[in-house]
């Protein structure tokens, strides 16, 4: 520490004196020698080579604070440097004045009533002084001045005698003293401005400080990046030239806060939060937050994915999609191609063909893969719920609303895509709400009013004819012509030749392998009496019947008696007749339970419901539809 310190004298005296202290003491403070005029030019050389703070005295060290950025401490003047000087002065004559600096004045004042001898004692605050004050001591009768150098230097200029006023080592060791704790507190506060600006820095904001005059004293790199203000130097400048909302930060000058405020800028919005830096209750500047929407956006999408992450993500791709049979790879073509644009895309096709799995190829063969993947089944969600699922709800906006609010799907599915499975059963002053966000690209949460901007790829499916439904006037025709700019038709199992065989293997494999049950093969009548099937839940029932049927195998060979024994009202009930037509019209009962009487449909679906023990899952299963269909029917029947 001792090196960020230096001395200045202009008196040779005081130089050796300061040698003798800073030696005895065993430091390492420079010393230097410099007569008034150089005086300046010296104490600037010693800031170069490294000084942090400059002892000096009398004059000299005021002449030094008025230009040095670094604290000077000056080498107080004690009562025995005066005593000593008035007595040397007096073996010179009587008729004497003690010319000092404000410093030296007090400790020359005791001298002065202590002796009593009428003194003559001049204060001096400006060099300018000395000539004239020179003048009026010679006319005065003044024989001797006793002063620092520049005092001594003026008398004899003026024909007076001069005795100087020599240093108390004590004094220098006592402004030693003061200079090592001046230094300790200015190394303390550089640490904590430092530590300030490198939090400044690694906020994830711009953060501006301002004064209590309203100009900038510290600002962050990101507040230079959101206001565009590149490397121009803003230090001291007023935050109105480059902050455009006064009322906010002359608010937070009168000692308020303000949070989340959302104020324009160039064309686009920054959240802004503006707080006072209050001392003694008032408010000595205030310190200011931004962050650009664009920003907010983007940590919002990694936080949701973070939060999210499991629950919202597409697993399938392309690849997935099992079967090579023409209309399956001209569906996976167009999907692929559907992929490399942004438009909203209608999936239609029976239930249980793969109508999500394209979704979720689509998302992952889009730009937006690492985005969430919302997917939303429109008919399983009560009507009630919908709307605040999809759009989320503000804070208190009904009885029982989660105290902060809820995002909606359609939030949650910013920068990624948003599956509306079951299009067609939205009902239909939702559909007016959705054709607004598909057309605006915004929502505003029920309950709320402000306007959220989203980035969300819509993808619909359906496996009615919407355009019945429209025709019926249960679908509005703006939303249906809106969701239907690309249109993916995906093929039932039926027309697709092959594909049973491929997936019948696949399937086979994958439940083989879940429930370790060895099946090496399987037989040539199995893939046969499965490709002779129907199958009208599609992929979905025959990856059902696949897994039971593997369930039942007792051998290391899969054959049709297996198939056979899964048909059969699941796992219960062993086939009558091994022949392959007996059991088309189990299956076909499944497929015809959409056609029969709807008394006939509430008394089979509850039979199932009682067969799966209450599970709507295994109770699809049984009636070989979709768990959705099932849903949907059960809301039509009141079941
Ligand atoms: N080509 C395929 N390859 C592999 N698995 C498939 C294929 N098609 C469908 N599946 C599987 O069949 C099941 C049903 O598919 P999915 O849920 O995508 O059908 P969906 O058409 O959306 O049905 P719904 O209309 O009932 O909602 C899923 O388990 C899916 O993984």
């Amino acid at each position: 520490m001792d090196e960020s310190i230096a001395m200045l004298f202009t008196n040779r005296a005081t130089v050796i004196e300061a040698q003798r202290v800073v030696e005895r003491l065993g430091l390492k403070i420079k010393i230097r020698f410099s007569d008034h005029a150089g005086a300046r030019g010296a104490a600037e050389q010693l800031v170069e080579e490294g000084a942090r703070i400059i002892i000096s005295r009398g004059g000299v060290a005021n002449l030094l604070r008025g230009f040095l950025t670094i604290p000077v401490v000056a080498v107080e003047y004690r009562y025995g440097d005066f005593a000593q000087a008035i007595e040397n002065a007096s073996k010179i004559s009587k008729k004497i004045a003690i010319v000092s600096f404000n410093q030296g004045i007090h400790a020359a004042l005791r001298v002065e009533q202590y002796l009593g001898q009428g003194i003559k004692l001049i204060q001096i605050d400006d060099f300018s002084r000395f000539d004239q004050t020179m003048l009026q001591l010679c006319e005065e009768g003044i024989e001797v001045v006793i002063g620092g150098h520049s005092a001594q230097t003026f008398a004899r200029k003026h024909g007076l005698q001069s005795v100087p006023i020599m240093t108390d080592p004590h004094a220098i060791e006592t402004a030693i003293e003061e200079a090592r704790h001046t230094l300790t507190a200015l190394y303390q506060y550089e640490s904590k401005m430092q530590t300030i600006l490198a939090i400044l820095n690694c906020a994830p904001c711009g953060i501006i400080s301002i004064n209590r005059e309203g100009r900038i004293t510290n600002l962050n790199t990101i507040a230079r990046e959101i206001l565009g203000l590149g490397a121009q130097p803003v230090d001291g400048m007023h935050y109105n030239t480059v902050l455009p909302f006064p009322e906010i930060i002359e608010s937070a000058l009168a000692g308020r806060s303000f949070f989340r405020r959302v104020a324009e800028y160039r064309e686009s919005f920054l959240a802004v939060n503006c707080v006072p830096v209050l001392v003694d209750g008032a408010a000595e500047g205030a310190v200011i937050s931004l962050q650009g929407a664009h920003e907010i956006q983007i940590m919002e999408g990694k936080i949701r994915k973070q939060i999210l992450s499991g629950g919202h993500v597409a697993k399938n791709t392309l690849k997935s999609i099992i079967g090579s049979s023409e209309t399956l790879r001209q569906a996976k073509k167009m999907a692929f191609t559907y992929a490399s644009v942004d438009s909203t895309v209608l999936i239609t096709g029976e239930t249980g063909t793969g109508k999500e799995l394209f979704a979720q190829s689509i998302h992952n063969a889009s730009t937006r893969q690492k985005e969430p993947f919302v997917a939303v089944n429109c008919a399983a969600l009560p009507e009630a719920l919908l709307e605040s699922e999809l759009f989320g709800y503000e804070r208190g906006a009904f009885t029982g609303a989660r105290s902060d609010g809820k995002s909606g799907f359609f939030e949650i599915a910013h920068g990624g895509t948003i599956f509306l499975d079951e299009i067609g059963e939205l009902p239909v002053a939702l559909q007016a709400r959705l054709l607004r966000v598909l057309q605006e690209k915004e929502i505003v949460r029920v309950g709320g009013e402000k306007v959220i901007p989203i980035d969300v790829r819509v993808l619909a499916a359906t496996n009615r004819n919407l355009l019945d439904e429209v025709a019926k006037g249960n679908f509005r025709a703006d939303l249906y012509y809106r969701l239907s700019v690309l249109v993916l038709q995906i093929p039932p199992l039926r027309a697709r030749g092959g594909d049973i065989r491929e997936l019948a293997e696949y399937f086979i494999g994958q439940f083989s392998n879940k429930y370790t049950r060895g099946i090496r093969s399987i037989r040539e009548d199995a893939l046969t009496l499965l490709e002779s099937m129907p199958f009208p839940g599609n992929v979905r029932e025959l990856a059902n019947l696949a897994e039971r049927a593997v369930v039942l195998c007792q051998s290391a060979d899969l054959c049709a008696e297996d198939i056979r024994s899964a048909l059969v009202g699941g796992l219960k009930t062993p086939p009558e007749s091994p022949a392959v037509s007996a059991c088309l019209p189990r299956l076909r009962e499944a497929d015809r339970l959409l056609s029969l009487p709807a008394e006939e449909q509430r008394r089979r679906i509850t039979h199932a419901f009682e067969e799966a023990g209450g599970s709507q899952q295994l109770a699809a299963e049984i009636l070989g539809v979709s768990r959705t269909t099932l849903w949907r029917k059960r809301k039509e029947l009141g079941l």
